[in-house]
């Protein structure tokens, strides 16, 4: 299995018995971690984290890496898009270059990896794919990151249907440290009243990997307490900048609605 390591990469190999696989621990970090998991699990299962430096926003590395995991391993039955992430700032002060760094590391980057390993092994092998996105589908601070997550959502069918392999998408409402105030904020507004953790999103990332979804593709799996049902995280601050209604009986009625004088008769 080829992960980007991170903290709910991490959550997926303390699964790994369950789905027997050995791991691919790819980003800056992923040397120390891989030695950490490996000491920690090595008497519970054979299989291996190997450490892989990448840059997924290089076409070129990510192929490299897709090489040398098949002259590692052999095969590659499973891509996890586990990595990316975004820098806080509200949207009229992200300047272009900010914006598309992060399309490229959780867009572009999400399609090389596909795409690398679809050409290398998946095309004639079939296989599994997972691309671990953010929920915010009723929007949510920060443009760059809405809109590079949101554009994973549809290629993901379409390469479920065009390459004709189980593709799912995982939008994920967690409590990461980049979002902690912020989704304190906001518990209060998930109908879970509170935020998921990474202990729920490997689960659910292991069950679409597994026999169990064998019939299932092209889906978006929200591990969100129900939060993209109900609300959106964005607080709107107070402000006159929508258009007034034409003015009538039914303006007059909406004025004396908000202007709190008026008294429901039920
Ligand atoms: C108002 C509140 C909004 C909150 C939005 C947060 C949403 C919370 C989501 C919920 C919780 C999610 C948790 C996670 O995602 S866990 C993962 C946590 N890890 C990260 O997020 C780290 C991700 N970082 C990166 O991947 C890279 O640093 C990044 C792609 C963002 C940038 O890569 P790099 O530094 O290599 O980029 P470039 O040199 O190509 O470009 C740099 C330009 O990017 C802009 N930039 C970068 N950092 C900032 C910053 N802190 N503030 C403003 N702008 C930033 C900037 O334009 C840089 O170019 P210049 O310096 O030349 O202007
Ligand atoms: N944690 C959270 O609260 C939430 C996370 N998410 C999203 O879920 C996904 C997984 O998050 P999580 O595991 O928590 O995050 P982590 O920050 O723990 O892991 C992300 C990993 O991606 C790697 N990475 C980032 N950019 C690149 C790149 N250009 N090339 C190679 N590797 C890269 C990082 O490498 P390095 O080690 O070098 O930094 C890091 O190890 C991300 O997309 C994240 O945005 C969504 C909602 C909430």
């Amino acid at each position: 299995m080829a992960v980007r390591y991170g903290l709910l990469a991490a959550g997926l190999f303390r699964r790994r018995v369950a789905i027997a696989a050995d791991l691919l621990a790819l980003g800056g970090h992923g040397e120390a971690a891989a030695e950490e998991l490996n000491n920690t699990f090595s008497s519970m299962s054979p299989a291996k984290v190997t450490p892989i430096q990448c840059n997924i926003r290089n076409e070129d590395e990510v192929e490299a890496l897709v090489k040398s995991t098949l002259s590692l391993y052999g095969n590659i039955d499973f891509l996890v898009n586990g990595g990316g992430g975004q820098f806080a700032s509200p949207s009229e002060a992200i300047r272009g270059k900010g914006c598309n760094a992060v399309i490229d590391a959780n867009l572009t980057g999400t399609f090389y990896c596909c795409k690398a390993v679809y050409n290398a092994w998946m095309k004639e092998h079939g296989g599994v794919i997972v691309n671990i996105t953010v929920a915010l589908r009723n929007g949510f601070s920060g443009m760059h990151s809405e809109a590079a997550r949101a554009a994973v959502n549809n290629p993901t069918k379409t390469l479920a249907l065009e390459w004709g392999l189980v593709f799912s998408e995982t939008a994920v409402a967690n409590y990461g440290e980049q979002g902690t105030m912020m989704w304190l904020k906001i518990i209060p507004q998930i109908p879970a009243k509170r935020s998921a953790v990474p202990e729920e999103i490997s689960p659910a990332v292991c069950f679409v990997l597994s026999p169990a979804a064998s019939c299932i593709t092209g889906i978006t799996l929200a591990v969100d307490g129900g939060q993209s049902l109900y609300s959106s995280p964005l607080e709107i601050p107070d402000h006159n900048r929508w258009l007034s209604p034409r003015e009538g009986k039914n303006s007059e009625m909406l004025r004396k609605l908000l202007s709190g004088k008026f008294k429901p008769k039920l």
